[in-house]
Formats: structure tokens, C-alpha cells, sequence
């Protein structure tokens, strides 16, 4: 395994590859790897001939600096596992590197960006967008894989790859959980043991919305319910609990249990603070 600090070093390399007519998997990563990022890393590696992680902890995505500050860097166990897994190549570029100027680059997402995650993280899709759009020129993978759980990202970056005719294919790959529910993230490590406990309230949570909505009770008295319990809880602040449709994002008050609903047609989507830690989750229905 091979690790590159420059654009310029990772383009040649990977230059003799597409000469010899292999094909590229990018996997865009900040770190702190954990099964999450190494089912994709899987995935990548059963599809393509040459595979790129690429380990950046982009700052034009966090809009709160505490946050960017106490973002979980291992890298040295991260180039472990990577070498573990049969990674061909690791980016691992400099702020400087990546961004020699600061970035004026001004995406808009439209309806895409202002629910969600969007709503509550002012300019990161911004930054998603930039940092992404970089590393398909430096890196120009035929194809790469993004996880599941980043539902919105994963909506934006095709949405980008569409209108900007990225020549790359997009896989996205399930989310990757621990054995109680809650899904792998960088962000966990931060979480203390009663935090981490408690945690795994935003799977049960979806679970349960799911089933009561299956059970034909009202979305909005779901999410009073849920809304409701998290109140209860000291140590948990939900920040959103909504139905959308997977594709659009476009938030919904119900669905109709009597049409014929496709598969993940619809998902929960959900954001809460366990202590200051700020995680994530969704579930497709
Ligand atoms: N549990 C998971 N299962 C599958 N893919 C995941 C999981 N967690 C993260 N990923 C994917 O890995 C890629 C890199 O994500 P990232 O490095 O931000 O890790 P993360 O665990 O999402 O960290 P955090 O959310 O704490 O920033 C993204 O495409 C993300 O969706
Ligand atoms: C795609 C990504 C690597 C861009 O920094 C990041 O948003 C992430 O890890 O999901
Ligand atoms: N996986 C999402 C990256 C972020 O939270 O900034």
C-alpha cells in the first residue's frame, strides 16, 4: 500500500493504472476508520482494480469549529486497517494541498441543502460539495462509494455528478451498525460510556417510529411521541426527526398505507446531540 501526500504524486501514479487500462475506486474518508468505512473499502475492492482511500479532514464542511477541533485523527491505526483490507493506494493531502487558496466556490443544492442536515449545518453541504468535487479531479475514479447513513450527502453528490457530468459512477453501500443498533461513525469515539449507552436511543427510536407508522399511527403523533421522549432525556437534544422521500428529501407528513409503496421509497431521518457529541441516523422504509 501506497501513501501519497500530493495531488501531483497521486495523479501520476494512478496515470500508469488508467494507461494500463485498470479501473479506479475512490473511497473519501476523514478517518477515524471503523467497519463503517471498511465495508466500503469491501466493496470497492470486489469492483475495482485499483483502490483509493482517501483520508481528509475537510475544515470547509464543519460549520462549528469545536466540532472540527475534536474530530476523532487515528491516523496510524487508520493506515493499519487500510493495509489490512488491500488498499492499493491512501491520499492523505495537507489542508495546504488541498486548499492552496481558500475556496470562494459557491454551490447551491436548492431544495436538496435547506431540510435536514442543511437546515442545521449552514455551509456544510458547501464544503461536502467543494472537498468532493476535488477529489474527483485529482483522484478521477471510475467509481466510488459513500455509506448510507450520510443520506443526504450521498442525494447532493449525485445531484453534483449529474449537473457537473462527473464521469463516475456512485455506489452507495449500507449502513454499517454495532451489535445494539447504533450506526458506526467516526463521532462515536467521542462519546463517553453512559453516552454510548444511551446512544443507541436514535435506532430504537427509528425502529419504533417505523413500526407505529405501520401500524397506522399518525406521523405527527409519532414524532410528538418521539420528540416527547427525547425531552425526557437529560443528556439527549433531537434536533430533527422527519419523513422524507428518499430521492428528493422532500419532507412529508405521512404516508398512504393503502398505495403501493416502493422499496425505501421512504426514510426517518434523525439528528441528536448525546451529550455535545452530534450524531446521525436513518432507516429506510
Ligand atoms: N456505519 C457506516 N456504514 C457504512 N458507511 C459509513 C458508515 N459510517 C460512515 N460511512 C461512510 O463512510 C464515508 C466516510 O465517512 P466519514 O469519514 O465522515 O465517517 P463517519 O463515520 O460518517 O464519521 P462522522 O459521521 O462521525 O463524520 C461516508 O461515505 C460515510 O457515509
Ligand atoms: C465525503 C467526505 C469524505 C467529504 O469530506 C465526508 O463528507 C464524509 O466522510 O462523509
Ligand atoms: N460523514 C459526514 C461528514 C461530516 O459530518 O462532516
Amino acid at each position: 500500500m501506497k501513501i501519497l501526500h500530493t495531488k501531483n504524486e497521486i495523479n501520476l501514479k494512478l496515470l500508469e493504472h488508467r494507461n494500463a487500462s485498470k479501473s479506479i475506486g475512490l473511497v473519501p474518508t476523514m478517518g477515524a476508520l471503523h467497519e463503517g468505512h471498511l465495508s466500503l473499502v469491501h466493496k470497492a475492492k470486489g469492483h475495482a482494480d485499483v483502490v483509493v482511500v482517501s483520508i481528509f479532514v475537510n475544515p470547509t464542511q464543519f460549520n462549528n469549529p469545536e466540532d472540527l477541533e475534536k474530530y476523532p485523527r487515528t491516523v496510524n491505526e487508520d493506515l493499519k486497517m487500510l493495509e489490512k483490507s488491500g488498499v492499493d493506494y491512501v491520499f492523505l493531502p495537507s489542508v495546504e494541498e488541498m486548499y492552496p487558496q481558500p475556496s470562494k466556490l459557491k454551490f447551491n443544492f436548492g431544495d436538496l441543502e435547506t431540510t435536514l442536515e442543511g437546515a442545521f449545518r449552514p455551509g456544510h453541504f458547501n464544503g461536502v460539495g467543494v472537498v468532493v468535487s476535488k477529489l474527483f479531479h485529482i483522484i478521477k475514479p471510475d467509481v466510488a462509494y459513500f455509506g448510507q447513513k450520510d443520506l443526504q450527502q450521498v442525494a447532493i453528490i449525485r445531484r453534483m455528478v449529474e449537473d457537473l457530468s462527473f464521469d463516475v459512477n456512485l455506489e452507495v453501500v449500507p449502513t454499517v451498525r454495532e451489535e445494539d443498533g447504533l450506526a458506526m461513525s467516526s463521532r462515536n469515539r467521542r462519546l463517553n460510556s453512559e453516552e454510548r449507552k444511551l446512544s443507541v436511543m436514535l435506532y430504537e427510536s427509528l425502529v419504533w417510529a417505523r413500526n407505529e407508522l405501520f401500524a397506522g399511527c399518525s406521523w405527527l403523533e409519532v414524532q410528538e411521541k418521539i420528540s416527547h421522549k427525547f425531552n425526557e432525556e437529560p443528556l439527549a437534544k433531537l434536533e430533527y426527526f422527519e419523513l422524507v422521500k428518499t430521492k428528493s428529501l422532500e419532507v412529508v407528513s405521512g404516508i398512504d398505507l393503502g398505495s403501493q409503496l416502493r422499496a425505501n421509497e421512504f426514510s426517518i431521518c434523525t439528528a441528536v446531540y448525546i451529550g455535545d457529541v452530534r450524531l446521525i441516523d436513518n432507516l429506510p422504509i
